[in-house]
């Protein structure tokens, strides 16, 4: 099939447009490279554009004929998003239904988007559900379940399928190399340790020890980077042999603490890391661990990285290669 990524030159993105070539399908990626990084779109057609644009847009469809669509682009930080809504509600809402009017125009109807754990707030139980009430705490969280309801409507009116991915914690990298997290600010637990490991920060701060777990620091649920780019091509399958209108909560539905993350990071580098302990951090849920069931039984899904020292150990060779290189720079 030939599917526009849009923000593939991100994180999530880069992985996926990997995976779709990998697997025989014609790529072109989207992406206006203000948080991705042009060389991490290893094949396909690149255009370098924003959503914004409607101009754009339309070329882009005219020109290369997408037949489905996946959206990785937006802005991705809680904390920002809090001081900054109107920058949030514009790209992740305004500019995500720029996209949606050029697919109605152009007639493509199938179309994967990235949603988040966000859109559940403090739950009222874990393992969440797709059945859990969705009270985002954020305009991060808020401005994803918009576009949510946006799709359901459309799904009504036009016939437009879709399938919604709520992602828990994207962690871990390419096991081959090439790929891994490149986030600037880094504010993700995992790339933030790698990089205390290897040198390239002074120390890790943990962000409260008194919740009420078993080791007193938040728990959260890793899914290995390989294993949510799966659930997409799995998702495009389900719409591809005319699946309707959906939405899926990712998680691998075992969670990690921060203190098993860290103990698994000086594990898999054999390099200690400097923590500080620091106070909770605002918004934080003590325990955010998805039941991903659905997914499993209607996609037909599984997870194979389950394990949180694969995860970590895919993410640290990537570490090494990015603090090499500014090492060398
Ligand atoms: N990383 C996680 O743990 C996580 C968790 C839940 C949900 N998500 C969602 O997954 C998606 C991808 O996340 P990521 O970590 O890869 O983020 P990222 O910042 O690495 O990637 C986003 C990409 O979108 C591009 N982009 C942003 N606005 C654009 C615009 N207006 N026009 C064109 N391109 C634009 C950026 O340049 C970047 O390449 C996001 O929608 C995010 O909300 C991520
Ligand atoms: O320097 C740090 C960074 C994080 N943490 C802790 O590590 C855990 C994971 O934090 P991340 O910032 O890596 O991830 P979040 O769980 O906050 O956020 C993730 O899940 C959210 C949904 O709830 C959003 O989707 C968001 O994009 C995604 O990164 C949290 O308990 C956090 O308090 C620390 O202790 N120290």
């Amino acid at each position: 099939m030939r599917v526009l990524v849009v923000g593939g030159a991100g994180y999530i993105g880069s992985h996926m447009v990997k995976m779709l070539l990998d697997s025989g399908h014609d790529v072109i990626t989207l992406d206006n490279l203000s948080s991705g990084h042009r060389d991490a779109v290893l094949g396909g057609v690149f255009v370098e554009g924003d959503l914004a644009d409607i101009n754009c847009l339309d070329k882009v469809f005219t020109e290369h004929h997408p037949e489905a669509v996946m959206h990785f682009a937006s802005f991705i930080q809680v904390g920002e998003s809090v001081r900054k809504p109107d920058i949030y509600y514009r790209n992740n809402v305004t500019n995500t239904l720029n996209l949606l009017d050029t697919m109605l125009k152009f007639d493509v109807k199938k179309f994967i988007f990235s949603s988040t754990a966000a859109v559940f707030g403090e739950p009222d139980y874990v393992p969440i559900d797709e059945a859990h009430p969705n009270r985002p705490l954020n305009p991060y969280g808020r401005s994803k379940l918009m576009i949510e309801h946006v799709l359901a409507d459309y799904a009504k009116a036009f016939d437009f399928r879709s399938v919604c991915l709520r992602y828990f914690n994207a962690a871990g990298a390419d096991p081959e190399g090439q790929l891994g997290e490149r986030h600037d600010p880094e504010t993700h637990l995992i790339p933030l340790i790698l990089q205390a490991a290897s040198g390239r920060r002074e120390n890790i701060q943990v962000f409260g020890r008194d919740y009420d777990t078993p080791d007193g620091t938040c728990i959260r649920d890793y899914i290995h980077i390989v294993d949510l780019c799966a659930a997409h091509l799995a998702a495009l399958d389900y719409l591809e042999s005319g699946g309707e209108s959906d939405r899926f909560n990712l998680g691998n539905g075992s969670g990690f603490s921060v203190q098993e993350v860290l103990d698994a990071v000086q594990k898999v580098s054999g390099r200690s890391v400097k923590v500080i302990d620091g106070p909770r951090r605002e918004g934080d849920p003590a325990r955010l661990v998805a039941d991903a069931k659905r997914a499993r039984s209607i996609l037909n899904w599984k997870p194979i990285f389950t394990d949180l020292e694969t995860i970590v150990q895919h993410a640290w060779q990537w570490e090494l290669k990015c603090s090499d290189r500014v090492a060398k720079e």
